[in-house]
């Protein structure tokens, strides 16, 4: 299976059988005992009325209290099954959906890569199931349902049969509503697919629209109709085409049931002729009678809880196909930890890329063709380079969040996917400037960078200190307990630049890393301060250089970069100088002008 395809039905089921069990065996088992039972209710209600009207017919009183009684009885477990089959689900409903969420969670942030969070086919996939991951609970209730509605319209096309053989054929009648439900069904998921990029255009927009981030330049343009309005497009192309298919469906559902239509009116010509000839009972005809008019009703269901098995099942494919694509990227990043190296407590040579290419998949466009470089253990190198240059996409290949197409990225002289890359991230540290804003107290929005020391005050503070962060301590109400966020009962708000401070806490709080990635993590800060925290922060690095551990800074301040050992200068994927400040400056390149342009703007030779 190629890892853009989406796993078959019967894998699906399969999977989605395993998270039901696994989160609540009872449940999954009673639902799906429970729901057909309370289907099966309707069926034998008709038989028993067959057999009152005949035994009322007959002059029979112990066969009307047979009948009355076996009426009654069956009346009563259907609603018990319908009251317990009700809570059953409830229950049953709300644990999986947790236990779903929880498990989307876990595959996403567990795959090695970040590809399936930037590729826009595979968002397309991954939206809908942050959305609705909770409707592969519904899978098993679903199938017990259709399987339910499935019996039940079988019986009331079979039990005719025991009055004539011929009406045997009467479920052939059904067959076309039920195919029509599944091609339906599935035309509708590929629909919801294909429009996919269209909502998530929506929702971005709605967000634009309403969040906090997009408040002030929403106003300053007056952007808000123009969002309206794109909007409108994007949810006009959508709808148009959902509904197209939903109405084309519904075309064919309808003419789908006429064949069953036809059928029950030959049925109950036949029966009424039979009691008219005498071959045919009175409860005979009742029999037909009820069955005719639940006929529809039934069908009706079958097409419907078929369509919603598919529906729960597209979700739950999607699900799988995540699942299986975070094994294959185990795989393919050899991260099996039986045949991974160990990473090495401490870096002799350093890191080195070698002929490495790369694209981003799906793009076909090469950021980096056949570049290499070294990055000398113990060294503090800077990265810099215009916007766009590959700065960051280089930072993603060091941390093993994507593979190079060709080349590689050597770690004391092994390829990074031979290393056991689990160990290697504990090793890395980093900050970056899309960082995330944990909303959490401000001790776990911190110690949250390194798992063994969640509750290490201590660390959290030294962390502050070295991100030049420590007076944000002193105005929390609360110290490192405060609540961040102000959507949280006590919660404060952060200025970016405070957040990005506790970013760069959070990046600096592990001991011993063989690898800090500081990827713009300063840009609110002004450049005096950036300039003053990284200067602070290279010296102590370089006294922690007996481990060998590297810092790569990303920044477009020269004044900041120029305090690396060795800096390398980036131009579209292309390495176009490297060396150290003083270097570089008699060089007389790029670097020399890049600096030179920014001194003269700031006024600081
Ligand atoms: N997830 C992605 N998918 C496809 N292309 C991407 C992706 N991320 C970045 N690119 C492209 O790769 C190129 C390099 O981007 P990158 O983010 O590495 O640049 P950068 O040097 O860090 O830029 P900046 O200084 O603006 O942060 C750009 O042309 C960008 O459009």
């Amino acid at each position: 299976m190629r890892d853009h395809e989406l796993p078959g039905l019967g894998r699906t089921l399969a999977f989605t059988f395993g998270v039901a069990v696994r989160s609540h065996p009872g449940l999954t088992l009673g639902t799906l005992l429970l729901v057909p039972a309370g289907w099966a209710v309707g069926s034998l209600q008709a038989l028993w009325l067959k057999h009152l009207v005949d035994a009322a017919v007959g002059g029979t009183a112990g066969a009307v209290v047979l009948a009355v009684s076996l009426l009654a009885v069956t009346n009563v477990l259907g609603w018990v099954a319908g009251a317990l089959g009700g809570r059953m689900r409830q229950t049953y409903q709300e644990k999986a959906g947790v236990v779903l969420e929880q498990r989307l969670i876990e595959t996403s942030a567990g795959m090695n890569g970040i590809e399936h969070l930037e590729r826009a086919d595979y968002l397309d996939r991954l939206d809908p199931l942050r959305r609705e991951a909770w409707i592969v609970h519904w899978t098993f209730e679903a199938l017990a349902e259709t399987v339910g509605a499935l019996a039940q319209t079988v019986l009331t096309m079979v039990l005719p049969a025991s009055i004539h053989p011929a009406l045997l054929l009467l479920p052939a009648f059904g067959v076309p509503s039920v195919l029509v439900a599944r091609r339906a069904a599935e035309r509708e998921r590929v629909a919801q697919e294909r429009t996919g990029e269209a909502r998530r255009r929506q929702r971005h927009l709605v967000n634009l629209g309403s969040g906090a981030a997009s408040g002030k330049e929403l106003r300053i343009f007056g952007l808000g109709p123009r969002l309206v309005t794109l909007s409108r497009e994007a949810w006009t192309g959508e709808h148009a085409d959902r509904t197209h298919v939903a109405w084309v469906s519904a075309a064919q559902k309808m003419l789908a049931t006429l064949p069953m239509a036809f059928g029950f009116t030959g049925a109950l010509l036949l029966i009424g002729y039979g009691v008219v000839t005498g071959h045919a009972g009175v409860g005979d005809l009742a029999l037909a009678v009820m069955l005719a008019a639940t006929m529809s009703g039934n069908l009706g269901a079958v097409v419907d809880m078929t369509q919603w098995l598919v529906g729960c099942l597209a979700v739950g494919s999607r699900f799988l196909w995540l699942h299986d694509k975070a094994a294959l990227d185990v795989r393919r990043h050899g991260a099996d930890q039986t045949h991974a190296y160990p990473v090495p407590d401490r870096l002799r040579s350093g890191i080195a890329l070698q002929g490495l290419s790369f694209g981003y998949p799906g793009t076909g466009r090469r950021i980096f063709d056949n570049v290499s470089v070294d990055l000398p253990a113990g060294s503090v190198t800077a990265l810099v380079g215009e916007n766009g240059a590959g700065k960051t996409t280089l930072v993603k290949l060091l941390c093993g969040m994507y593979v190079p197409d060709s080349g590689a990225v050597l770690v004391d002289g092994v390829d990074l996917r031979r290393l056991d890359l689990d160990e290697w991230r504990r090793r890395c540290s980093g900050a970056f400037q899309d960082h995330a804003q944990f909303e959490l107290t401000l001790r776990e929005a911190i110690t949250v960078g390194d798992l063994s020391r969640l509750d290490d005050d201590e660390a959290a503070t030294r962390a502050l200190a070295a991100a030049g962060a420590s007076r944000l301590l002193t105005t929390m109400p609360h110290g490192l307990d405060t609540q961040l966020g102000t959507t949280w009962p006590g919660g404060v708000a952060l200025s970016g630049g405070q957040w990005q401070q506790v970013a760069l806490a959070r990046g600096l709080i592990r001991q011993r890393p063989l690898l800090t990635v500081l990827d713009e993590p300063t840009s609110a800060l002004d450049a005096h301060t950036e300039d003053a925290l990284f200067n602070r922060y290279a010296a102590a690095a370089r006294q922690r250089a007996v481990d060998g551990g590297i810092t790569l800074l990303v920044s477009h301040r020269f004044s900041t970069v120029r305090a690396a050992d060795h800096i390398i200068v980036l131009d579209q994927g292309r390495i176009v100088e490297q060396g150290d400040h003083a270097s570089l400056i008699r060089e007389a390149g790029r670097y020399a002008e890049m600096y030179q342009i920014q001194a003269d703007a700031y006024g600081a030779r």
